[in-house]
């Protein structure tokens, strides 16, 4: 068991910080491994971590004591993490990628870069009998989505979890990288994917969380054994006080995405360091899409090393106060990491709960092949299975994939169930409004008709009062002729 590396690196005041006449360090230095922290309220607190690294720090300082150890052991088959955490604008991207990817100053150079060299260098000077291939993958975790860097159509990849190689991607592209040179290159165009906007903290603020993945895989000629070792690399989104950043909108989403998912990590590192010696306990690396990717750095098959990123100025000590804190909680977490081989001793020994019974189990049902018949040993297989006697390799994995299938099988014909109700909806929505004016219509000529009888029997009194006139203008005229006579 190894604990993980931690260190934490302070940048250097920023202009609007030195602007700041009230603004000043917050940090007393006692070594490279040791500092005093002053609160608001002149309360001491003293931190110590594997190393620190103040303003003047140099990047290839950093990359040495941090990530080289880890670069060296990837390209030996042992998988490695390193992540850079701390509040927004402390220094995350610039230490992991340095001002730039492509062009940029040799000394400020950051770690993803660097690793690119250190692993290309530790091939070149590793066992020429052995064949390495380096494959790359980067994803983002924006708004608890898992997005492919090299492929943007691939929004939401599934993480799954493989008894071999622990926690896995298993659509994600990978490139395969044959010189420093391409891989540059492949990682500069990803970082270009990258959801990044400004805050009122930094005019670039990475606004998911990055993950580059380096494959290291190596080939020995003469027996034709593979192994391979993960790099992972890990550049955090900011956490951020909403109420100081003053963030709205699409920002304030994304600002409380990211808080809820450090804070799903937080509860991770709590859960993993406070484990009762000897007792498993619950670690919820199913919270977030973030913590179940870490799941491996954070207990598992993996060397890794962690650098808390901090503002030195007092205008954020309790932010660099919180950040400090994770990184103390964090030095406490020991993982396993071991050589990955091909046949995977030691995902076998981390996963299998009895591996000698089973090889046992193996060796009577082979011996039994070659004199029962194929269907009966199965039958016999399945038996031990269900009795427990032996444990299948393949059913935790299988049991939760199909969970997941059918999970989204039902959502995706709920989603078409729910279209089709839309559409009926849709549908007598229009139906009520023809009926509507249907109804209007036939109200219209009921009037009409109403006014036509009503314009009909008008008609007839007046025509009755004519004929009357008629008659009794008849009547006096034959009374006036009448008189006449
Ligand atoms: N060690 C350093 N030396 C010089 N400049 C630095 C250093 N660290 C950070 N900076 C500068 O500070 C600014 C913010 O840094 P950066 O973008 O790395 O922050 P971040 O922690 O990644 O923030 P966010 O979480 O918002 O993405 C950048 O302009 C960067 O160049």
């Amino acid at each position: 068991m190894l604990n993980i590396t931690v260190c934490a690196r302070f940048r250097p005041l920023n202009s609007k910080e030195r602007r700041n006449h009230n603004d000043s360090v917050c940090i007393r230095r006692t070594d490279s491994e040791s500092f005093i922290l002053k609160d608001e309220k002149e309360d001491d607190f003293t931190f110590s971590f594997d190393r620190v690294f103040y303003e003047e720090s140099k990047q290839a300082d950093v990359y040495k004591f941090l990530a080289l150890p880890i670069v060296r052991d990837a390209v030996n088959a042992i998988n490695g993490t390193i992540i850079t955490y701390g509040q927004t604008g402390a220094g995350k991207t610039y230490s992991m990628e340095g001002p730039g990817i492509l062009e940029c100053d040799e000394q400020k150079k950051g770690l993803l870069s660097r690793a690119v060299y250190g692993l290309f260098d530790s091939i070149k000077s590793s066992d020429e009998a052995i064949k390495h291939t380096i494959k790359l993958s980067m994803v983002e975790i924006y708004m608890e989505k898992v997005r492919d860097l090299f492929d943007l159509s691939k929004d939401n990849i599934q993480i799954k979890e493989s008894k071999l190689q622990g926690i896995i991607l298993p659509r994600v592209t990978e490139i395969t990288v044959l010189d420093p040179a391409e891989a540059l290159q492949s990682l500069s165009s990803g970082i270009a994917n990258r959801a990044v906007g400004e805050t009122q903290m930094n005019m670039a603020s990475s606004r998911s969380h990055c993950v580059y993945i380096f494959t290291i895989h190596q080939e020995l000629h003469k027996d034709r054994r593979v192994k391979s070792g993960k790099l992972i690399l890990v550049d955090l989104a900011g956490s951020e006080k909403v109420e100081k950043t003053g963030a709205e909108g699409r920002v304030l989403e994304e600002a409380k995405t990211i808080n809820k998912s450090l804070s799903a990590l937080g509860n991770v590192v709590n859960a993993v360091t406070c484990g009762l010696q000897g007792k498993l306990n619950h670690i919820p690396y199913r919270d977030s899409k973030l913590t179940r990717i870490l799941q491996d750095a954070l207990g598992g098959n993996s060397r890794t090393a962690l650098l808390c990123c901090c503002s030195p100025s007092t205008s954020n000590v309790s932010e660099s106060l919180s950040t400090l804190r994770f990184g103390a909680r964090a030095k406490h977490i020991k993982t396993s990491p071991c050589v990955n081989n091909s046949e995977d001793e030691c995902g076998r020994k981390l996963r299998t709960p009895s591996p000698t019974k089973d090889e046992s189990c193996d060796r009577i049902l082979n011996k039994l092949k070659e004199r029962l018949n194929v269907g009966d040993v199965k039958l016999l297989e399945e038996l031990l299975i269900l009795e427990g006697i032996i444990f299948n390799p393949h059913l935790d994995e299988e049991m939760e994939s199909a969970c997941e299938d059918l999970t989204l099988q039902t959502i995706a014909s709920l989603e078409q169930a729910m279209e089709e109700l839309l559409s009926t909806v849709e549908e007598l929505k229009k139906e009520n409004s023809a009926l509507k004016a249907k109804i209007v219509a036939a109200e219209k000529s009921d009037a009409l008709y109403e006014e036509a009888g009503k314009a009909s029997s008008f008609v007839e009194t007046i025509s009755g009062m004519i004929t009357f006139f008629r008659c009794w203008l008849g009547h006096s005229c034959d009374k006036m002729l009448e008189w006449e006579s």
